[in-house]
């Protein structure tokens, strides 16, 4: 098993031209083991997405290289699939067609008709979906279809699973509910994954390290917290364990005392004497 399994080196991001460029992203370097579950957490319009859709090959890095298995990374392909927070199924396939487009294609020429179609209920039962086999995304919920982004994202057996949000858009209840899902998954397939949150309590349940972001521009990694608790996490202990409440207030301080965001808004939104006061933060 290599140590580094999928590493970004020097990774620089500009966006726009000229006058007009700007640099979103600058020296971002990250070392990843095969089964770890990484989290990425940071301000809004730091660049966490940025990260994720270079890592994704969906966006070229201006520098640097990601490498995963001793590959470059310069397009999209099978080996990495991504969920995003808005679920982003076919709304004319059930959720059966759905996973079974993916996977026709992931394996066409590795597996059977029949080795498929077995595939493809096992994951959509690893998701507890396989009740819904013929439903049309319009006839579920949002976690369900969330679940069914995540059984057809694991069902290509990627190497890397990057998530952007993936529970963002879901009431508390359900998030926990995906979470542990997903929890029990990686325990079960041991899969790599790279997330995005919002939610300081969804990092450090969920996450192996926590990479925290700089604010942008040239935002960059701050800092990365290991997340020393034994696996598998179960979030109601968690919540009176001591070292679960120290690297949850590690995160917090990082993002509002080291990294405090002010947000600038337009001339149009803010009041003339909040504008000095603004300056004068931003310069604190
Ligand atoms: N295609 C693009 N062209 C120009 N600028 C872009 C493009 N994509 C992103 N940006 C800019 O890059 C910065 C980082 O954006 P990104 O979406 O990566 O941030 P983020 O941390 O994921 O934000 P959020 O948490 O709000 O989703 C932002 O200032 C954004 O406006």
């Amino acid at each position: 098993m290599s140590k580094h399994y999928l590493s970004i080196e020097g990774v620089n991001k500009f966006f726009g031209q000229g006058a007009k460029q700007s640099c979103v992203l600058k020296n971002v370097n990250l070392n990843i083991k095969k089964g770890e579950y990484i989290s990425i957490i940071g301000h809004s319009g730091c660049g966490k997405s940025t990260v994720l859709n270079i890592v994704a090959g969906l966006l070229p890095a201006t520098d640097g290289v990601v490498i995963l298995d001793g590959k470059e990374v310069n397009s999209p392909g099978p080996d990495r699939s991504v969920v995003f927070q808005n679920h982003s199924l076919l709304p004319w396939l059930t959720v059966y067609e759905n996973v079974a487009l993916a996977v026709n294609k992931t394996f066409k020429k590795t597996k059977t008709a029949q080795e498929r179609h077995e595939w493809i209920l096992k994951s959509l039962e690893m998701v507890h979906m396989s009740h819904a086999l013929d439903k049309r995304p319009a006839e579920i919920s949002g976690g369900m279809k969330q679940r069914v982004g995540i059984a057809r994202a694991l069902a290509m057996e990627p190497k890397v699973l990057l998530l952007d949000e993936p529970f963002g858009a879901l009431d508390a209840l359900t998030r926990a509910h995906l979470q542990d899902e997903v929890m029990k998954i990686q325990a079960e397939i041991n899969s790599t994954i790279i997330m995005i949150t919002h939610d300081v309590d969804e990092a450090v349940l969920l996450s192996d390290r926590i990479v925290m972001m700089t604010n942008g521009p040239e935002a960059t990694i701050g800092e990365i917290l290991e997340i020393d608790l034994p696996k598998p996490r179960n979030r109601i202990e968690m919540a009176d364990n001591p070292k679960y409440n120290r690297y949850r207030q590690a995160v917090l301080r990082f993002l509002y005392e080291k990294q405090r965001k002010v947000e600038v808004l337009t001339s149009a939104e803010k009041p003339k004497s909040t504008q000095a006061s603004l300056k004068k933060a931003a310069s604190a």
